[in-house]
């Protein structure tokens, strides 16, 4: 089978509790009937807040949808208060960890050294990365590219082997009105494609878009990428699903 096109959400802190299940309930009802979801041509991937994690891996049992963690500690245990490690992460269910979103960069000050050894956290303990990279000021296109390569070799630096997802999200394009231009996300994607093809131990990696992604994207992208990583687009579940019926097409293209 051709790898899964990837559809993953980030719901970052947009919503409260109450809001977030009726989403996860919403969004499970409508991918238990999907056939592209149950036959896994597409694989859809979850991100809410830590409070959210638990009830999230419940509302999506028995459905292939995988919930993933917008953060992940340095360590696996021990006094670092208010951290949340891989090992606990893992335990319970959570299958990805979102790592170095441009938010936690700048807001937070996470270094490439603190992804770095996040990454390493998520993949000793069986977690699937999900590192996102990206320039951070509209740049030309080598120039992009250079930055997004960098950063991506920068944060996988000593992380154990083992498949990641790749996001680019340029950080200009996120919270805009519009993503990035087509020819742009294909130009920067083909290249961390390639750096990761040429990494060892990355075998079955995935290079993923995000950035005011939404319905359209995908099908404008027609297979540059390995799928899209949304954010506001998918709060209306329609939009979400419109995105998941463009990945199946493109599945079933690839298999004809
Ligand atoms: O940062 C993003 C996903 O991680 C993208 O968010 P928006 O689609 O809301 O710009």
């Amino acid at each position: 089978m051709a790898a899964p096109v990837l559809v993953g959400v980030s719901l970052k802190m947009y919503f409260g509790h109450a809001r977030a299940l009726r989403w996860f309930d919403a969004v499970a009802e409508r991918v238990r009937e999907h056939p592209a979801v149950a036959s896994g041509d597409v694989a859809v991937f979850v991100i809410p807040t830590f409070v959210q994690l638990l009830p999230a891996v419940a509302a999506f049992a028995g459905t292939r949808v995988r919930v993933g963690a917008q953060d992940v500690a340095t360590a696996d245990a021990g006094a670092y208060t208010g951290e949340v490690s891989a090992v606990e992460l893992a335990e319970v269910g959570v299958g990805l960890a979102e790592i170095g979103h441009a938010e936690r960069r700048r807001l937070f000050g996470e270094t490439d050294d603190v992804v770095a050894r996040k990454a390493a956290a998520a993949l000793r303990n069986g977690l699937t990365p999900v590192l996102c990279v990206g320039e951070a000021d509209r740049l030309g296109r080598d120039a992009s590219i250079a930055a997004a390569v960098d950063q991506l070799r920068r944060d996988l630096d000593g992380a154990p082997a083992g498949p990641v997802i790749a996001a680019y999200e340029p950080v200009w394009a996120i919270g805009a009105a519009e993503p990035a231009p087509v020819s742009h996300t294909i130009a920067v994607t083909r290249a961390l494609r390639e750096a990761l093809d040429a990494m060892p131990g990355r075998e079955g990696s995935a290079v993923v878009y995000g950035g005011s992604a939404g319905p359209g994207l995908l099908a404008a992208l027609d297979g540059a990428v390995d799928g899209l990583f949304l954010g506001r687009f998918a709060h209306d579940v329609d939009a979400l699903v419109q995105v998941i019926d463009e990945a199946a097409a493109l599945a079933a293209e690839a298999v004809a």
